[in-house]
């Protein structure tokens, strides 16, 4: 059965254990910013990063997903991912973690210790027959393969994948998901572009571009309805058919020093007051713990 060390260990096995750094999305770099709520956001959460009435710093972090160091930032079947930490001040945080992909690769974590023991044997055959077996693990790349290289992490949607309950001040709760629309607009590269490009081209493109001003992005909650699935992250919701709630805007402003995105974790789970995980999506709480083996790894 699967837990977080055998989930670290497994990482490591895939793409090999590097000294002082993440065992998955590895490469990526730390930013700085705020985020500013709309006044519809209060109407969701009582959270006080969704109800204050001046700007919310935070600090962030880009990154490729895996646990290649080196993993090149053109390849096209790989996640794009995005962590916050919302400063809600006396030296609290809340945490947000985003991927540019509306699914996990994995509904529990035996499926991702298996999808990971199985792509470790570098066998064909065997990886083959895990996806063979487990189609839903399949969604993530399909949907990325379907789509180009984003040009920029400034330029693609990203998702928070879980459901979380809201409850706001009169206690009313709502079941949603996060996504984050790209104030840029969603640009990708052709294929011969995406060739062309050096394998660490994201951080010098997003340096250039913060010369020029903030880059942003609409936070926004997707309402979910009954009979959604609050449970398996690799299941999609029809969001296309879905209300969705603007909670504000992120506005990253300037790179930040490494150091201090590479000092913690960033932890899904660290929620606030208002914001409530899914209670069964059994992905959610191992992530918590498996970020926390990996930083006990790395901070050595
Ligand atoms: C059981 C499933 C998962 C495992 C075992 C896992 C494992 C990891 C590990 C070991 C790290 C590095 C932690 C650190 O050293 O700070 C990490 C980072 C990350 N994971 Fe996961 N992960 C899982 C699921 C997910 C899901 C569902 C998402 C979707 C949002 C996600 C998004 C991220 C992001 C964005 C980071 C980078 C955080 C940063 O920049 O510091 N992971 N993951």
């Amino acid at each position: 059965e699967a837990d977080a060390e055998s989930l670290v260990n497994a990482l490591n096995a895939v793409f090999g254990a590097h000294d002082g750094v993440r065992a998955a999305h590895t490469h990526g770099f730390c930013v700085k910013g705020n985020f500013t709520p709309t006044a519809e956001a209060a109407s969701l959460s009582k959270a006080p990063h969704f109800n204050s009435k001046t700007p919310v710093n935070l600090i962030g972090r880009f990154s490729m997903g895996g646990g290649n160091p080196a993993a090149p930032d053109f390849q096209k079947d790989n996640v794009r991912g995005i962590a916050l930490h919302f400063d809600i001040g006396n030296g609290n945080t809340t945490d947000l973690l985003m991927i540019s992909a509306p699914v996990f690769v994995a509904k529990d974590p035996d499926q991702f210790l298996s999808l990971l023991t199985a792509v470790a044997t570098k066998d064909k055959e065997k990886i083959g027959a895990f996806f063979q077996a487990n189609p839903n693990s399949t969604r993530q790349a399909q949907w990325l393969n379907a789509r180009p290289v984003p040009a920029s992490f400034a330029t693609v949607n990203y998702w928070g994948i879980h459901a979380f309950t809201f409850t706001n001040a009169e206690g009313k709760t709502q079941v949603i998901k996060y996504k984050a629309l790209p104030v840029a607009g969603e640009v990708g590269l052709t294929d011969e572009e995406a060739k062309a490009k050096d394998p660490d081209f994201y951080r010098p493109e997003l340096a250039e571009r913060l010369a020029k001003g903030p880059v942003q992005f609409t936070l926004t909650a997707i309402l979910g309805e009954p009979g959604d699935p609050v449970d398996n992250p690799t299941e999609l919701w029809p969001e296309d058919q879905r209300k969705s709630v603007t909670l504000g805007t992120i506005s990253i402003t300037g790179t930040e020093d490494d150091k201090t995105c590479d000092a913690g974790i960033f932890d899904p789970t660290l929620v606030v007051d208002g914001i409530e995980g899914p209670a069964n999506d059994t992905i959610f709480p191992m992530r918590s713990a498996a970020y926390a083996v990996s930083f006990g790894r790395r901070a050595k």
